[in-house]
């Protein structure tokens, strides 16, 4: 590009980017790296707005990683398939936004380009059916919460909100007094007592004090077969849960500086830039090390991990001894979230507060680099999100939510008697909602949208599963 080329190009107040497309792979090189250098070089000085053909000149990773000079679109034109390119972070960073043409090459195409999948509403929508008339709490979910410390009172506050905003049929809270008081001015349909719970969630704003309910309720879930979300700084129990536990219900929430951590502490040392740099490796490498769901946030989050094709629970399907009766068990059986406090009186943990291995069959994996009765990992990624969710407590909301959902699908699966669980899809269609939610509460759709807080994200995901379920 010489002097001239330059002149022109800086008064064009568009630009058509289709110098490389998808079948280059590795860093531009060369004069064509120089070129792609300068050019967005000249776009950053003169502003122009570029419209991609197909992908970003320079992005070129099928992983979504971002290995050289590249020219930074506000809008991709891509036909046919989503590239990897334009979904998953950091590349998707730079396609501004995508517009898809159909080639006729199938629906599948506009969802679809192995091995990672794009979540929209159609997919989320079946992870949120409206209750029927034989449905009562149980059958919705009950999600047993401990969260929140008199460090971090308000994550408490939002990850129950998250929860309960999931459509599950009852939060079960274990926390501080203060924590407790506070949830309760907000939702007094929380219960604080121990019972039948059908996924548990530790982690959001967890201080140190609070390790040990932390513990009791993790360990009850993995025993027990149940979903457990595990989010914030009791990721640091995970390697000690992974060597101890068959981790095939276990999701872990972490942002990028968790990752990192957590990566280090499994003895796979890294740090929160590199984790920046190639998220889906991340992700998968957190998969492969604790068997887990990984549910890594990001401004696209990713969620990696493997359904079971075989029953989650082992025994009769539909059932979970550690759960107790199908229905009208009260406080007396199940979880008990208040731990020693709410057993004050009777001196003893409850019969069957603990079943040690009791609920998980021989069905569980055999290892969690080995599962059993699982389908290959896939990766699971929603649509860029709107940068107003990134504030304070968003991510509280989204592990509460993540629980809610993935106890309410273990609560149909009990009901129903069905093998299937997809775990991560399941996390995907609450990943997808929050970011529907915030989007909405910033008003963010079609405009630039406004500042939000955390508790606006936790009020606008109802509406959000009224609008999926109603479309
Ligand atoms: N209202 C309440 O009660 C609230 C309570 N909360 C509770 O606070 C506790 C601490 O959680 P926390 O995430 O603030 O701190 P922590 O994990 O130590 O991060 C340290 C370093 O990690 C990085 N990093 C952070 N976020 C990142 C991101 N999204 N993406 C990428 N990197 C990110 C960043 O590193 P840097 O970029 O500076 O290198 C940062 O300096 C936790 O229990 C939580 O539940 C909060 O939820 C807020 C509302
Ligand atoms: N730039 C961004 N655009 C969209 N969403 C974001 C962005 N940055 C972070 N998020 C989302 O905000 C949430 C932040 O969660 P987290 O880091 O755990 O915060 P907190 O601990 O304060 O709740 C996650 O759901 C993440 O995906």
């Amino acid at each position: 590009m010489d002097g001239q080329d330059a002149v022109r190009l800086a008064g064009a107040r568009v630009w058509i980017d289709g110098i490389v497309g998808t079948g280059v792979r590795g860093p531009l090189e060369g004069a064509l790296a120089d070129a792609v250098r300068a050019l967005a070089a000249l776009k950053r000085s003169a502003g122009p707005a570029v419209v991609a053909v197909d992908v970003p000149s320079g992005l070129t990773d099928a992983r979504g990683e971002v290995p050289g000079p590249l020219l930074p679109a506000e809008v991709t034109v891509t036909m046919g398939a989503h590239k990897e390119a334009l979904v998953l972070p950091p590349a998707a960073g730079y396609a501004g936004r995508i517009e898809r043409v159909d080639l006729g090459l199938g629906p599948a195409d506009a969802e679809r380009t192995p091995p990672v999948a794009l979540h929209t509403a159609a997919s989320a929508a079946a992870h949120y059916p409206a209750p029927t008339s034989e449905d009562h709490k149980y059958t919705r979910g009950v999600v047993g919460v401990v969260a929140g410390s008199d460090t971090y009172p308000g994550a408490g506050v939002l990850a129950v909100r998250g929860a309960l905003a999931s459509g599950a049929g009852m939060v079960r809270l274990n926390s501080t007094r203060r924590v407790e008081d506070l949830v309760l001015a907000a939702e007094p349909g929380v219960v604080t007592a121990g019972g039948r719970i059908q996924a548990g969630l530790i982690g959001p704003g967890l201080d140190e004090a609070r390790r040990a309910e932390a513990l009791e309720l993790a360990e009850f879930c993995l025993e027990a077969g149940l979903p457990l979300v595990i989010d914030a700084w009791v990721l640091d129990l995970v390697p000690g849960l992974v060597d101890r536990t068959r981790p095939a219900a276990l999701t872990i929430t972490p942002h990028y500086g968790e990752a990192a951590r957590l990566l280090t502490a499994l003895g796979s040392p890294t740090t929160r830039a590199r984790v920046g740099d190639a998220p889906l490796s991340a992700a998968q490498s957190l998969h492969e090390l604790t068997g887990a769901t990984v549910v890594l946030k990001g401004a696209a989050t990713i969620v990696y991990g493997a359904a079971r094709t075989t029953p989650a629970d082992g025994g009769a399907p539909g059932r979970a001894r550690a759960c107790g009766p199908e229905q009208g068990d009260g406080p007396e059986r199940g979880h008990d979230p208040g731990g020693a406090r709410n057993r004050e009186g009777s001196g003893e943990p409850r019969e069957d507060t603990h079943d040690p291995g009791g609920a998980r069959g021989p069905e569980a994996p055999s290892s969690p680099g080995e599962p059993r009765g699982r389908d290959s990992a896939r990766a699971i990624v929603a649509p860029l999100g709107c940068g107003w969710a990134s504030v304070a407590g968003s991510g509280d909301v989204l592990a509460g939510l993540v629980a809610g959902t993935h106890a309410g699908a273990r609560a149909r699966r009990e009901r129903d008697g069905a093998d299937v669980h997809d775990p991560v899809a399941e996390a995907a269609a609450a990943v997808w909602v929050h970011g529907e939610a915030a989007r909405l509460a910033a008003r963010a759709r079609h405009a630039p949208g406004q500042p939000i807080q955390a508790r606006q994200i936790a009020d606008a995901i109802p509406p959000v599963i009224g609008g999926i379920l109603g479309a």
